[in-house]
């Protein structure tokens, strides 16, 4: 039995508010720490790295991706496309370059993905929006030697649509060799009363269909070779926790998938994906192990 459905909607939404959660500051100082630290992150990149940035991967106005390219003569060059969080309706990619300096200088290509955030875009067109871009990137990177997932939050919750996509719809069939998951919702059900849910305006059926817990099957068809981790922060909310939980187990319970839970000790909502400017930090080189660039 989900506890979701046995709280208020105070309960319900403070559950649900990741900033209040934080060991580290107050609500609003986290948030406004947190795009900071993603600015001055992507900043930083932006300037290190070569880029190319606003690269159409469709017809509309966000459909656009910026690539953050390393300096190699390796021919082993990974790709790793990053969804950014802020429940689909705050950041963009232009806070969202932040990882791509320790990843450029291990010879990894970066790719941060736009979308068209609520009110602009609704759940429908996003989860459509962040599949093209992938084919999108495959199309123009063919000589890659593996293509990574990373999402934070509600990018975690885009990427894992990503994993549970019938590819045959599509020109192309992705092969994503590992996807990184970081504190996100796999059960889109329990925020559909919540505050999250005034600008997205989702149903019911549109939060079914768009929920990776009720799409494990076709995850196990299209996405078994993919090596999977669901990280999630010490400090997130035990509602957060729970969604990381229960899909990690209904994940590790498919025969054929490769999926580990990854507690990250001393992070909250937040700092558990702005770390990812370090080199040092657990997930970086996670991450850079699960590429074989450690
Ligand atoms: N009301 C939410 C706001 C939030 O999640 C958020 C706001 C701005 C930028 C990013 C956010 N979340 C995750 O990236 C909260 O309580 O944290």
């Amino acid at each position: 039995m989900s506890r979701w459905k046995d709280m208020n909607k105070d309960e319900l939404e403070r559950q649900f508010s990741p900033s209040q959660w934080s060991h580290r500051m107050s609500a609003d100082d986290v948030i406004k720490s947190h795009v900071t630290a993603l600015k001055e992150g992507t900043e930083r990149a932006r300037g290190l790295a070569q880029t190319l940035l606003n690269v159409p991967y469709g017809e509309g106005e966000g459909e656009k991706l910026d690539v953050y390219v390393p300096t190699t003569t390796s021919l082993d060059v990974p790709l790793v496309i990053y969804l950014h969080g802020g429940y689909w309706q705050f950041l963009s990619k232009e806070e969202s370059g932040f990882m791509a300096v320790p990843l450029v200088h291990k010879g990894v290509v970066v790719v941060a993905v736009g979308y068209d955030i609520a009110p602009k875009g609704n759940m429908d067109l996003m989860v459509s929006q962040v599949r093209r871009s992938v084919v999108s990137v495959i199309q123009q990177y063919s000589h890659i030697s593996g293509l990574y997932l990373c999402g934070h939050s509600a990018g975690a919750h885009l990427a894992a649509m990503i994993l549970s996509t019938d590819w045959s719809q599509y020109s192309v069939t992705p092969q994503i060799k590992g996807a990184f998951l970081v504190s996100g919702i796999y059960d889109l059900l329990p925020i559909l009363s919540t505050y999250v849910n005034e600008p997205l305006k989702m149903t019911e059926e549109v939060a079914l269909r768009n929920s990776p817990s009720q799409l494990v099957p076709q995850l196990k068809l299209s996405s078994s070779n993919c090596d999977i981790v669901v990280a999630v922060a010490q400090k997130d909310s035990p509602e957060f926790r729970k969604q990381s939980e229960d899909y990690y187990k209904t994940l590790e319970s498919t025969e054929g998938l490769k999926v580990t839970l990854e507690d990250v000790p001393n992070t909250d909502h937040f700092n558990i994906i702005e770390q990812l400017v370090d080199g040092d930090y657990h997930l970086t080189q996670l991450l850079l192990k699960m590429m074989g660039k450690s």
